[in-house]
C-alpha cells in the first residue's frame, strides 16, 4: 500500500489510474509520493517515507532537486505532455501582440448603450489596427518540446523562423522543420527578429538572460514573448524598454508586481498548460512514472537521477539503491550480498552527473538486516526492497 499526497489538484484522468494499492493522504509527512504542479517546495521538509515527487508538467524550478537527490527522493517531470497547450497560447500571444484585439474588445464592452455601436466601430477601429505575422521574423530561443512546436507552426503562418539552442537534443533536431534558420548565436536572434519567444528552463545560466543588454541589440518595436518563467526576463529592464517604446509588446504568462499594468504588457495568469488535454496528459504520464517506480523500481523522466528500466520483477526480491556516483559502490554491494549468500539474477547501474542508481534482482528474499547494512555504506542515499 502506497500513500500519495497532492500539493496541487491533478487531473482525475491520471489519478484514476492509481489502483486500490494507493491511498490519498492529506499529510505530506507520511506520503510515499507527492504529486505537484507549480506549488513551491523549496521550504518544505520531507517526510522519511517520501520516495518520489512527480511534477505533472515540465518546469521543475519549484522543487529543490539536489536536496531531494541527497535525501534519496527521485523527482520526475512529464516532458512534452503540455507542450501543445503552450504552443497554442504562444500563437495566440503573437496575434494579440500584432493587433490590439484586447483593447478593441474592451472598447466594445465599455460602450454606452444609447450610441450606434456599428457606426462608431467603423470610425474607431483604426485605433486597434496592427500588422500581420506573415513575412515577419520569429526567433525561438530553446528548441525543446515547446520551442520546436512553436517554430514549426510559425512557418505555416508565413513567418521566417530562426531557432537557437546550443544543447538541442537529437529528437528535437529531427522534429524541427528544415525551413528553420539555425542561429548559431543568441545575438543573431536579438538582432534579426521581429518577434522573440523564449522556451528555456529557469536555470542559473538562463535567469535574467533578457536584460537591458540583450534588449539593446534588438530591433525597435520588437515583440518579446515569455511563456517559460518570469525570472528569465529582468523585470525592471523590460518595463523600461516598454515605457521607452523599444519593445512594442511583452507577452508573458507570468504576472509580477513590476509588469502588471504597464502599457504594452500583455499579462496572462499562467495559462499555458491549463487545458484539459495538457492537464490529462501530464497527470497520466506522472502517474505512470510513479507507479513504475514504486512497483518495479524503474525510473523514467527523472530530473535528478538517471533513467533506468529493467522491466518487471521476477520471483525473487528486487533491491534498488540510490547513491552517489563514486567509485567502488557496485563492488561493495556485490561483496555484501555474496557474504549474505544471495545469488544475483540481474544487476544494472546507471549514473547521471553526481548521482547513480543500482538495481539488483536476487533469487531469494532480502532481510531487514541486509537492507540496514546496504544503507550504512557511505554514499548510499536510499535503499528499497520490492518484494
Ligand atoms: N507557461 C506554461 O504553462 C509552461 C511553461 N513551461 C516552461 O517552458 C520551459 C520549456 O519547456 P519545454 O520545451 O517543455 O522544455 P524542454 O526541456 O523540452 O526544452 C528546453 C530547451 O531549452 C534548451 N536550452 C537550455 N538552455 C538554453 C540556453 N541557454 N539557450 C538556448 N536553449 C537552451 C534545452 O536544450 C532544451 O532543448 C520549461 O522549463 C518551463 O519553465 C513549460 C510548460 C508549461
Ligand atoms: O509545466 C510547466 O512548466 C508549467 O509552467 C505549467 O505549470 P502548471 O502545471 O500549469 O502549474
Amino acid at each position: 500500500m502506497f500513500k500519495y499526497h497532492c500539493l496541487n489538484p491533478i487531473s482525475a484522468v491520471g489519478m484514476n489510474k492509481l489502483d486500490e494499492n494507493y491511498v490519498k493522504t492529506e499529510n505530506a509527512d507520511e506520503a510515499d509520493v507527492i504529486l505537484v504542479r507549480s506549488a513551491k517546495m523549496h521550504e518544505m521538509e520531507f517526510g522519511k517515507n517520501l520516495k518520489a515527487i512527480a511534477r505533472a508538467g515540465a518546469g521543475v524550478n519549484n522543487i529543490p532537486l539536489d536536496k531531494c537527490a541527497e535525501e534519496g527522493i527521485v523527482v520526475f517531470n512529464t516532458p512534452g505532455a503540455n507542450a501543445n497547450g503552450v504552443k497554442e497560447l504562444v500563437i495566440a500571444g503573437m496575434l494579440l501582440a500584432a493587433r490590439d484585439v484586447v483593447g478593441g474588445i474592451q472598447w466594445v464592452q465599455e460602450f454606452e448603450e444609447d450610441g450606434d455601436i456599428a457606426k462608431l466601430a467603423e470610425k474607431k477601429k483604426k485605433a486597434f489596427a496592427g500588422t500581420e505575422l506573415s513575412g515577419k521574423k520569429l526567433g525561438v530561443i530553446g528548441l525543446g518540446a515547446i520551442g520546436v512546436l512553436v517554430a514549426n507552426v510559425a512557418t505555416h503562418l508565413g513567418m521566417e523562423v530562426y531557432g537557437y539552442d546550443p544543447y538541442v537534443s537529437v529528437d528535437s533536431a529531427w522534429r524541427l522543420s528544415r525551413s528553420i534558420h539555425h542561429a548559431t548565436t543568441v545575438d543573431e536572434i536579438y538582432k534579426e527578429c521581429d518577434y522573440i519567444t523564449i522556451h528555456v528552463p529557469a536555470l542559473d545560466s538562463t535567469k535574467g538572460m533578457i536584460d537591458k543588454n540583450a534588449i539593446s541589440l534588438m530591433k525597435e518595436g520588437v515583440v518579446i514573448l515569455n511563456f517559460a518563467r518570469d525570472v528569465l526576463v529582468n523585470q525592471e529592464d523590460i518595463v523600461d524598454a516598454l515605457v521607452a517604446g523599444k519593445v512594442h509588446r511583452y507577452v508573458t504568462d507570468f504576472p509580477t508586481k513590476e509588469i502588471v499594468g504597464v502599457k504594452g504588457a500583455i499579462v496572462i495568469p499562467h495559462l499555458g498548460a491549463s487545458t484539459e488535454e495538457s492537464e490529462d496528459n501530464c497527470a497520466q504520464m506522472a502517474v505512470a512514472e510513479i507507479r513504475d517506480f514504486l512497483e518495479n523500481g524503474n525510473i523514467t523522466h527523472s530530473v535528478n537521477y538517471p533513467d533506468c528500466n529493467v522491466g518487471t520483477k521476477a520471483d525473487g526480491d528486487r533491491i534498488t539503491i540510490l547513491h552517489r556516483n563514486v567509485p567502488n559502490m557496485i563492488g561493495q554491494f556485490t561483496t555484501l550480498l555474496a557474504q549474505e549468500n544471495q545469488n544475483i539474477a540481474l544487476m544494472t547501474n546507471k549514473s547521471k552527473k553526481e548521482y547513480a542508481y543500482t538495481v539488483i534482482d536476487v533469487d531469494g528474499s532480502v532481510s531487514d538486516e541486509v537492507v540496514s547494512k546496504l544503507e550504512s555504506i557511505t554514499d548510499v542515499l536510499g535503499v528499497r526492497v520490492i518484494k
